[in-house]
């Protein structure tokens, strides 16, 4: 479980976070929306202590990140996965040697033990034949998956995802959306996911955050979000004609449903 109280950033006279409040759990896909320059990414750098907020607490299981030393940053680091949005892998690498990477930096397994852990984790996002490969001889979709591999690798406790879905077709991008929520399940990891994807917040969303302007405007989920009358929300998600439509036939959908 992460905590966030009051979090507020800013830089210079800029204030880019306000009090921004919120709890997301574990074993829930949680998703920070909201549109360009509305300090999404901002928010996650302090969640994961690339800054420094200037208030508030951002709490760990209690412990907060905000007050720690360096050793327990790290030690707390160590639990948490990234997924970037490019995949990051290392092109000199194969897909072997890449999600055998945090494995030899910060653990003393014999290598017969890491590569089993190694292809456990492959085999897990259905990749058993592509330890030789390197990341130039595979699709994008591939690329996801092994980063995903290697983000899972050391058994996090915490996924930080960032645009997990950019430069994926819509069909791969649901394989992944669906691998990362299954994971979180799995694992019972505290996922946390940046994302511009409409289909990633309607299929994936237990828990979502709408960021405008620094400050969180609404919170829920994804069903949540076909009932919800906030109108900033409403204009962001259902930009389209096609989708307000959308929205009003699964609206009828669920209330028939709930009869
Ligand atoms: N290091 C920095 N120094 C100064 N201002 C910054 C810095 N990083 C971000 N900002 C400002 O903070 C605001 C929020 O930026 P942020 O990157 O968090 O937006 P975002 O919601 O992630 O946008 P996008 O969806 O386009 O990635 C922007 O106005 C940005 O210019």
């Amino acid at each position: 479980m992460i905590e966030l109280k009051n979090v507020r950033k800013s830089f210079g006279d800029k204030t880019v976070l306000q009090d921004v409040n919120f709890t997301m759990n574990a074993g829930q896909t949680n998703l920070i929306i909201g549109t360009s320059g509305s300090g999404k990414t901002v928010l996650m750098k302090c969640m994961i202590g690339l800054f420094q907020p200037d208030e508030g607490q951002i709490l760990y299981e209690g412990q907060d990140l905000t007050k720690i030393d360096e050793k327990e940053k790290k030690e707390l680091r160590q639990q948490i996965g990234m997924l970037f949005q490019g995949s990051a892998l290392f092109d000199s690498k194969t897909v072997q040697e890449n999600v055998m990477f945090p494995l030899d930096m910060f653990t003393r397994k014999k290598y017969r033990e890491k590569l089993s852990r190694v292809n456990e984790v492959l085999d897990r996002v259905n990749l058993k034949d592509a330890n030789r490969k390197f990341p130039a001889e595979i699709s994008g979709g591939m690329k996801k998956r092994v980063a995903l591999a290697r983000a899972l690798v050391l058994n996090p406790k915490y996924l930080f995802c960032d645009e997990p879905n950019s430069g994926l077709d819509p069909q791969t991008s649901l394989v992944i959306d669906q691998l990362i929520s299954e994971l979180t399940k799995e694992y019972n990891i505290t996922t946390v996911i940046n994302t511009h994807d409409m289909n990633t917040v309607m299929e994936s969303g237990d828990h979502i955050v709408y960021m405008h302007q620094g400050k969180k405007q609404w919170e829920g989920s994804n069903k949540d979000i076909i009932f919800s009358k906030d109108k900033l929300l409403n204009d962001f998600i259902f930009a389209s004609e096609f989708l307000r439509d959308a929205k009003q036939k699964r609206m009828e959908e669920m209330e028939r449903e709930s009869k």
